[in-house]
């Protein structure tokens, strides 16, 4: 198959999770198990293999979101449910690109520098799909006013009575699909600011996106690795997810994430060492040592794709951090460090609570600090930790700029095309 055909079957296929029976689904062990109304182990055949699995019949968990947010849950109200359905299906898709075969084409910068203007990275096809596949989606939903995302250089004004504004990154690290690492949605949801309704399209679209990390009304990450996770907060804890592929829903594991108030892991990008302030590498050379008010050695990890990195600082501790001006306020930022905060932990951007920051640009960037409240706490009081020294690092081997383009992007706006090195048009995408 070509690629514009591949591309143009990926934009259109109504349900990318016809896929046959396998994995078996849960709930059908649960039932099988329900039937028989006890705690036991239970052995399953399927086909070639044998699967013992204990299950807890006093606990019903398997919840939907939708059965967890609406009027019998957490009652979060009907446009949110709807909008969270609609953000369902964009994620699924997304899930759906990032393991498909196309990908190690569409994950190709389309070549040249790495900034686009308006502090935006150059993005890459896999990127701009992405972005598509949300707009479209939250297009479809009614439920959205405006939306914000990192690939687009001014927020993309949707419907006037849609109650709701959406920040998103559509695809965060990007820049390691090729070696299929771990890649993440990020996104933030606001109330629609009915008091300036009336000011022209372009200004109340982008004072509707700078609202300030305290008002989120929800926000949330998918995170797309050997299990898709959403991980997300209506504003009373943070609840991650997992999707269920042989069902196409996202179902309830990890309900009232709560972070170790101290943990044992720090993530950083350790090579810029030489480029940090004093105070940060202070700090972590006397955790490495075991030194600091924990009196243990703390291990590194570093994915450097930020959705994975947060996800294992939330379920193991410690602290996910990037010193340098290189992560965005609005989307990234704001909505990691609401769930953080739901989850009991902190973020900063080393000197001030992340949520507290009056943002003024929409592609604002800041140095970011995630995680345990302590581990947090300690970090800040070395008071020197943001890196300003940032040379703009050259990534070109790892990330596969510089390679062939494969696709680009022509026009904006409400109507996108994609067009291929050395063929007409190949996609033309109304949204
Ligand atoms: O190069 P650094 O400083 O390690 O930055 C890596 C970070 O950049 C990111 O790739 C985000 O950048 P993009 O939004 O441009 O993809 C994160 O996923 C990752 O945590």
């Amino acid at each position: 198959m070509q690629l514009p055909t591949i591309i143009t079957s990926i934009l259109h296929n109504p349900n990318p999770y016809l896929i046959p029976n396998f994995p078996p689904n849960p709930l059908q062990f649960r039932r099988e198990f329900f039937n028989r109304r006890n705690f036991t182990t239970m052995t399953s055949s399927f086909n070639s293999f044998k699967i013992h699995s204990k299950l807890d019949t006093n606990s019903d968990t398997f919840l939907t979101i939708a059965q967890f947010a609406g009027k019998e849950g957490a009652n979060v109200g009907d446009d949110l449910v709807v909008l969270y359905s609609h953000l369902e299906y964009a994620f699924k898709r997304i899930s759906a690109l990032v393991a498909s075969p196309v990908n190690s084409s569409l994950g190709k910068s389309s070549g040249g520098g790495e900034d686009v203007g308006s502090g935006r990275d150059k993005p890459k096809p896999l990127d701009i799909v992405s972005n598509e596949i949300i707009l479209s989606c939250l297009t479809h939903s009614g439920k959205v006013a405006v939306m914000a995302s990192e690939e687009d250089d001014v927020p993309v004004w949707i419907t006037d009575d849609g109650p709701f504004v959406v920040v998103t990154d559509p695809l965060d690290g990007s820049r390691n699909i090729d070696a299929s690492i771990p890649t993440g949605t990020i996104f933030g949801i606001y109330n629609r600011l009915i008091e300036i309704d009336g000011l022209p399209v372009e200004e109340k679209a982008l004072l509707n996106s700078l609202q300030s990390g305290n008002r989120l009304v929800a926000a949330g990450y998918v995170l797309y690795s050997s299990a898709t996770i959403l991980c997300t907060s209506f504003g009373s804890g943070a609840h991650a997810f997992t999707l269920d592929r042989s069902t196409g829903d996202f179902v309830l594991t990890h309900p009232n994430i709560t972070i170790l108030s101290r943990g044992q892991i720090y993530s950083v990008n350790d090579a810029r060492y030489f480029d940090w302030p004093e105070g940060l590498r202070r700090y972590i050379d006397t955790i490495r040592q075991g030194k600091g008010k924990f009196p243990k050695k703390y291990s590194a990890r570093y994915i450097c794709s930020l959705v994975a990195d947060f996800h294992r600082t939330l379920m193991y501790g410690g602290v996910a951090m990037n010193p340098r001006d290189h992560l965005r306020l609005v989307y990234e930022a704001n909505p990691l460090s609401f769930l953080a905060e739901q989850a009991g932990g902190k973020g900063s951007d080393g000197k001030n609570r992340i949520l507290s920051i009056q943002p003024t640009k929409l592609h604002q960037r800041l140095p970011l600090f995630l995680g345990s409240p302590d581990d947090i706490d300690e970090l800040e009081s070395y008071g020197d930790v943001q890196q300003t020294v940032n040379p703009g690092y050259d990534t070109s081997r790892e990330t596969g700029l510089g390679r062939s383009p494969t696709l680009f992007l022509l026009g904006t706006g409400l109507k996108r095309e994609y067009v291929l090195p050395g063929h007409d048009i190949a996609v033309s995408q109304p949204v």
